[in-house]
């Protein structure tokens, strides 16, 4: 379809004879924010490595906007950003010294460019007053959010966040879930994030797909699965103790 931002078409990575996922399909539409939920060794961060092009699938193809990802895999993932896991900074540097390092893989930016790119980024995270400060100083809030400025540098269409809110309080968990709303909704950025807070989920997703043991559960609108059940955790209980 056109207006498909992801397309997983049954994608299978195996591993020593063993599927870590089998013959995965599903699309995220544009403007979407798909929730990606599933127990303890699922498959999720397998999903993400290869939507990130870490990994290559064994069987089956991934586009994004439109681009196959193990044909073009560098213009493809010129549309993606991504935080996996806990993203690393230099601890003695400022925000802002983090970024601008990291802004030089981006050679089409003129130096110019770069610095004006990491003023922008870090004013869409909410960092501008904390740029000059050193990253140790920084609580897991904001680092969470210094590492979604970097995923935005490269002005990417989608986002993967792997478990964003992982260790936040709740202060930083709204922040993070204001941002995620903002992202979305100025920058209609798509997004795909896997959590295990289906509170969080429930909050910010439209879409939500379930996968257990490397095989797709559920893929659909949330209120299609919460629906059916008092709240989005009996849904998820049920489907994966199926
Ligand atoms: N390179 C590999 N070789 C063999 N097994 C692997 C490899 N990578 C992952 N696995 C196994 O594949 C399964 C899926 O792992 P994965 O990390 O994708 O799950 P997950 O859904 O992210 O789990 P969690 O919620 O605990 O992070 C696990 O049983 C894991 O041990």
């Amino acid at each position: 379809m056109e207006n498909q931002m992801l397309s997983v078409r049954n994608v299978t990575k195996k591993v020593k004879g063993r599927h870590l996922l089998d013959s995965v399909s599903f699309g995220i539409e544009q403007g979407t924010i798909c929730g990606l939920l599933g127990p303890n060794g699922a498959g999720k961060t397998t999903l993400i490595r290869l939507l990130t092009g870490l990994i290559q699938p064994t069987k089956g193809e991934i586009e994004v906007n439109g681009i196959r990802l193990t044909a073009n895999r560098k213009q493809a993932l010129r549309n993606v950003g991504a935080i996996v896991e806990s993203p690393i900074f230099f601890p003695y540097m400022s925000g802002k010294e983090n970024l601008r390092n990291l802004a030089r893989l981006y050679p089409d930016l003129s130096k110019t460019e770069q610095k004006e790119r990491v003023t922008e980024v870090l004013r869409i995270v909410g960092l501008e007053n904390r740029a000059d400060d050193k990253v140790r100083t920084y609580s897991l809030g904001m680092k969470q959010r210094l590492g979604i400025a970097q995923a935005l540098l490269g002005k990417p269409s989608f986002l993967i966040l792997d478990e964003p809110a992982n260790g936040l309080d709740p202060m930083g968990i709204r922040e993070l879930r204001e941002l995620i709303m903002k992202l979305n909704q100025k920058y209609g950025i798509t997004m795909l994030i896997s959590s295990h807070l289906l509170d969080e989920i429930q909050k910010v997703c439209e879409q939500i797909i379930v996968i257990r043991d490397g095989k797709l559960l559920w893929n659909g609108k949330k209120e299609d699965l919460a629906n059916q059940h008092e709240s989005l955790e009996d849904a998820f209980i049920e489907l994966v103790s199926q």
